[in-house]
């Protein structure tokens, strides 16, 4: 293989992400020409409406996909949180690369953080987990729907729609933005997306040497992870329809795991927690799904 084509979104955080993926490989297999295809995908388009009712997360990756598919690119970036639980039959994701900063950051012009803002204060998100989360520290705040890129939520925050605004650490790092991080909400006061901060590369399973390739910039210990909170995503049948947050780490020989189900309307929510072997992270996943639904977590989540 001489040449790879990599399928990408085309706002400025997507670009860095495959731009960053892209160096790697010509890092680590010199000779070989990458290229970006830079497409529009539905999810970056209608701005209009919330992703749960357009139809999720998805919406993201099906025009990538479809490139794929078509043979015009060889691979895909996603932000792995951005990725749905179950992969479209015929794709796999050969490489999650290391972790960058897992926590959601608190923006704002005015604020220092969550406890500073005053009562009724505007917090711009359309996030699910980061409004139920919110509502759940501080019940009076007025939950203000915000999407678009990271950049246009920045350009909201700054033409005085919002007293703040909650955005994930890592988007605004790679953007030379971190200046803009008022407040870290760390793990596990605060949970972040299941597999926040990770970049993984998509592309179909039927080409073993594409694979292989791919596969070196494979990080085993932010797989395990990874795998463990979407485990538990996957068992609450999540989606961005509910407030689930996740965060995994390892300690040691062992793979911890906490857990949050919330509601986005009331500030009610659920936490469990547990550990496992690394190699178990599936299995922790699951009981940490199950133990949430012991506490009461089929409250906030659909049907
Ligand atoms: N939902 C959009 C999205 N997908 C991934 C990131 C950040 C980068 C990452 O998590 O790796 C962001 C922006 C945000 O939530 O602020």
């Amino acid at each position: 293989m001489d040449r790879l084509r990599i399928a990408t979104r085309k706002s400025p955080l997507a670009l860095w992400q495959s731009e960053h993926v892209a160096a790697a490989l010509r890092a680590r297999h010199p000779g070989l020409d990458v290229e970006l295809i830079p497409l529009s995908t539905r999810g970056d388009e209608v701005l209009d409406r919330s992703l749960a009712a357009i139809g999720g997360k998805g919406l993201f990756l099906k025009e990538l996909e479809i490139a794929m598919q078509a043979g015009h690119a060889d691979c895909a970036v996603h932000s792995l949180k951005d990725v749905p639980m179950a992969l479209e039959p015929g794709f796999a994701l050969p490489a999650i690369l290391a972790r960058a900063d897992h926590a959601d950051g608190f923006v704002s012009n005015t604020f220092d953080g969550i406890d500073a803002l005053p009562v009724g204060a505007r917090v711009g998100t359309s996030s699910l987990r980061r409004q139920a989360q919110l509502r759940a520290r501080r019940p009076d705040l007025q939950l203000v729907d915000l999407r678009g890129n990271v950049n246009t939520r920045l350009a909201k925050l700054d033409a005085g729609d919002y007293d703040a605004i909650v955005l994930a650490c890592a988007g605004l790092q790679r953007l030379g933005l971190e200046t803009r991080i008022r407040a870290r909400l760390d793990a596990p006061d605060w949970l972040p997306a299941p597999a926040q901060g990770a970049i993984a590369i998509e592309c179909r399973d039927d080409a073993p040497g594409l694979h292989t390739l791919l596969a070196t910039l494979d990080d085993a210990p932010t797989r395990r992870c990874v795998e463990a909170e979407r485990a538990m995503n996957r068992a609450l049948h999540g989606s961005c329809h509910v407030p689930v947050a996740a965060y995994a780490w390892l300690d040691g020989e062992r793979l911890r795991l906490e857990g949050l189900v919330g509601s986005a309307q009331d500030g009610r929510a659920v936490r469990a927690g547990g550990e496992s072997s690394h190699a178990e992270g599936d299995a922790l996943g699951a009981r940490v799904a199950s133990l949430l639904l012991e506490a009461g977590a089929g409250a906030f989540l659909p049907g």
